[in-house]
């Protein structure tokens, strides 16, 4: 675990940029630093490796003060990955990988081996190995800088807004990968981001930071959600808090609606003529929707543009689901991809209206 007590940074310009800050990050979790621009949030995440340090109090790792420990020591157990991957330009992928291992002289052999399952970990098969990182594209390069700060297998990570330098799509990729990796890895991780959706989506624990680097409110996304200690906190979470706090409610624990379904090639019964039917094929996994008619139904007459909701996901991709069908409605299945019922968009809204109201009593 890392351990803040009463850490204080003044700069030499005299700016406080974090004011007694206490608290702890716990071992093999996502600890995530939050707040608005310029609130300490980098200053803090560098104390730890001490490339800033602090003007008093103490940060501990694992129980031992890192100011009294040797420097390369201590940042040999600490991954780094900061935006845009930072990885040296004139060597290759491969070599960026190996980076500490090399350092530290372990055998360059299983270095490398290491390096290729860490690369195909964060989604890069073999064949990038020996490109250079300008030869990579930015999601590709962060990749490589997440590689590279697992190869040494630290216990700890530090992470810098690790995933900002890409387009939303590749960054929603990069944060399930990192979440799996997480889960297999458990590393001890502090990360900076100014994307609330990111904090919410990784983090075990958030620590809301305010101007100065005071400690705002530290917490679970969901007990952040729900009970926000501060205006200063409701405020930074925004309106759309009751929105965010469907990520953290699961489909499950809801009453589907069973909405007729048909096979291809089945002939829909004639109180369903005109009816909008969810259209499944030979092994009942659903293919979208179809407004029934008198034919045998065809994989033409499917409307195949909708997305189908696992029920192990959260209310909000289920949200997006039944705003994204033509009937407003998701479609919602098990583990095995069959078929389990559908929800309206409209008890999807009431539900989130119902949330945010008992978090505007709570708060
Ligand atoms: N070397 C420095 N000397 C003086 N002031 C500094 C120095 N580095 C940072 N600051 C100031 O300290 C405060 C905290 O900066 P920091 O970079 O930690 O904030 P941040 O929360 O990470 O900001 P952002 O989200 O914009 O990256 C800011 O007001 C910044 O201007």
């Amino acid at each position: 675990m890392i351990e803040f007590k009463n850490v204080v940074k003044t700069y030499d310009n005299g700016h406080t940029a974090v004011s007694n800050l206490s608290f702890t990050a716990p071992t093999g979790k996502i600890t995530v630093l939050v707040g608005p621009s310029g609130c300490g949030k980098t200053t803090t995440l560098r104390m730890v490796n001490r490339l800033i340090e602090q003007s008093s109090g103490s940060i501990l790792l694992d129980g031992e003060d890192n100011a009294k420990t040797d420097t390369i020591r201590m940042r040999r157990k600490i991954g780094y990955v900061i935006q845009n991957a930072g990885l040296f330009p004139h060597q290759t992928v491969l070599d960026n990988v190996c980076a500490v291992p090399f350092l530290e002289k372990r055998e360059k052999k299983a270095s490398r081996e290491r390096a290729l399952e860490l690369l195909t970990l964060v989604g890069l098969d073999e064949s990038y190995a020996n490109r250079y990182p300008w030869q990579l594209s930015g999601g590709q390069q962060q990749r490589v800088g997440v590689a590279r700060a697992l190869a040494a297998d630290p216990p700890f990570m530090l992470m810098d807004e690790p995933f900002s330098a890409v387009d939303p799509i590749v960054r929603k990729q990069l944060q399930a990968e990192f979440l799996k990796i997480q889960a297999n890895l458990a590393k001890t991780i502090v990360m900076v981001t100014h994307d609330i959706d990111e904090a919410l989506k990784l983090g075990d624990q958030i620590v809301v930071l305010q101007e100065g680097g005071v400690l705002a409110q530290i917490g679970s996304p969901s007990e952040i959600l729900a009970h926000p200690a501060s205006q200063f906190v409701a405020d930074f979470l925004g309106e759309s808090r009751g929105y965010h706090a469907l990520n953290f409610e699961e489909i499950s624990t809801l009453l589907l609606d069973s909405s007729p379904s048909l096979r291809l090639g089945d002939l829909a019964p004639t109180h369903l003529h005109d009816s909008w039917v969810v259209a499944c094929d030979d092994s009942d996994r659903p293919l979208g929707w179809t407004l029934a008619g008198e034919r045998h139904l065809r994989v033409e007459d499917i409307d195949l543009s909708v997305t189908v909701q696992q029920a192990t996901g959260n209310f909000r991709e289920l949200l997006d689901a039944s705003l994204a069908s033509p009937n407003g409605r998701a479609i919602v299945i098990d583990s095995n991809e069959q078929y389990l019922g559908t929800l309206t968009s409209e008890f999807v809204v009431q539900r989130a209206t119902q949330s945010l109201r008992v978090e505007e009593t709570l708060a």
